[in-house]
């Protein structure tokens, strides 16, 4: 039988999906300590990225560190350090989770409807490590290259964020109100690289019309988020990277309801909140502190995805020069 949150549904979905969110939020989500636990992380990116002194480096491995690390802190406990050699093979191999056994007070053997078991714990562990981890870290990744590709935008973040933040100011999530730019660029890279094409696939529950189409009882249904947000009726220009979708004509952020890339409806990603805070405080730290550019004799870079799971870049390797 499935277990955990993604590949379940009804009672043990309910009950799991909960709990993953009851467990993130009484760790500090949308209170302040998953934040700094976020900033603490931004911080030995940032030095990480500092060590390698301009030279060619391929973001991937401390990108998945550092996203990795926030949800480590989640579901274990405590951080892995970069040299950690189970923190690599829990990047390269995820049976590393199944392995652990955690136990703790919510498995509840006295109670007939309970899920919590130590199948589901240990897929809901899973669950939270493979869809924060991967989506998080690949968005990181657009968000790099195509600050290479478009280095007009970059300049323009890196003049926003030098004139509102001090250049070792804490940057808390808060701070977006004050970056409409920025703001946009980022949900811009969000939009634009639609990296979850397809959700979690639905079951229809009993015959219904929707918008004139019948639909059988029993059918499975993909929503398709690529569509909307590529969506030529929504976006001005859909297959171009342009942050203006987001700003209005006095450059004040605006939010879009086909703005869909964690979905929507009760399934709705149960890590928004997390992302959303990991990619502002990750990209700002990043910008502030780097110019990011092309390795020398290196004339374009590769802006096609790679069809997967998620759309992810082709490997590529960029220079974080530091401002
Ligand atoms: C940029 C980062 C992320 C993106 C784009 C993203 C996107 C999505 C999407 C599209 C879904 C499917 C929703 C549906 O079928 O309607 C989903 C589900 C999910 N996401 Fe995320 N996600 C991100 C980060 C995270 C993080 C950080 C976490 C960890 C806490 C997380 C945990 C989950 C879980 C557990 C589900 C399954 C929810 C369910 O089945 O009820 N995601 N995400």
């Amino acid at each position: 039988m499935a277990s955990g949150i993604i590949f379940t549904s009804g009672h043990t979905w309910k009950q799991q999906r909960r709990f993953g969110l009851m467990t993130l939020r009484n760790l500090g989500l949308g209170k302040k300590g998953l934040e700094h636990r976020i900033q603490e992380e931004a911080h030995h990116l940032v030095e990480h990225f500092m060590n390698e002194r301009g030279d060619p480096l391929d973001p991937f491995f401390p990108l998945v560190h550092s996203v990795s690390n926030v949800i480590a802190a989640v579901v274990f406990g405590h951080r892995f350090s970069i040299e950690d050699k189970n923190f690599h093979q829990l990047i390269e191999n995820n049976d590393y989770l199944v392995k652990h056994e955690p136990s703790i007070s919510e498995i509840s053997k006295a109670d007939p409807d309970s899920t919590f078991d130590e199948d589901n714990l240990v897929q809901t562990i899973f669950d939270l490590f493979l869809a924060g981890t991967e989506t998080t870290t690949t968005t990181m990744r657009w968000a790099v290259l195509n600050m290479v590709a478009y280095p007009d935008v970059q300049e323009r973040v890196q003049k926003e964020l030098d004139a509102v933040l001090g250049p070792s100011q804490l940057i808390c999530y808060e701070d977006r109100k004050n970056l409409p730019y920025t703001y946009a660029v980022i949900h811009e890279i969000q939009r634009y690289s639609s990296i979850v094409a397809v959700a979690i696939p639905r079951q229809c529950v009993k015959d219904t019309m929707l918008q004139g189409f019948p639909i059988a009882k029993g059918t499975i249904i993909l929503p398709n988020l690529t569509s909307v947000l590529l969506d030529p009726e929504q976006w001005e220009t859909p297959r171009q990277f342009n942050p203006n979708h987001f700003l209005d004509q006095d450059g004040n952020f605006v939010n879009k309801e086909a703005f869909l890339p964690f979905s929507a409806g009760h399934r709705v990603c149960l890590g928004e909140q997390l992302a959303r805070t990991e990619l502002f405080i990750f990209f700002t730290n990043l910008l502030r502190a780097f110019s990011f550019r092309l390795p020398e004799g290196v004339k374009e870079i590769n802006t096609e995805y790679m069809l997967g799971g998620a759309l992810q870049p082709h490997p590529y390797k960029i220079c974080a020069v530091p401002r």
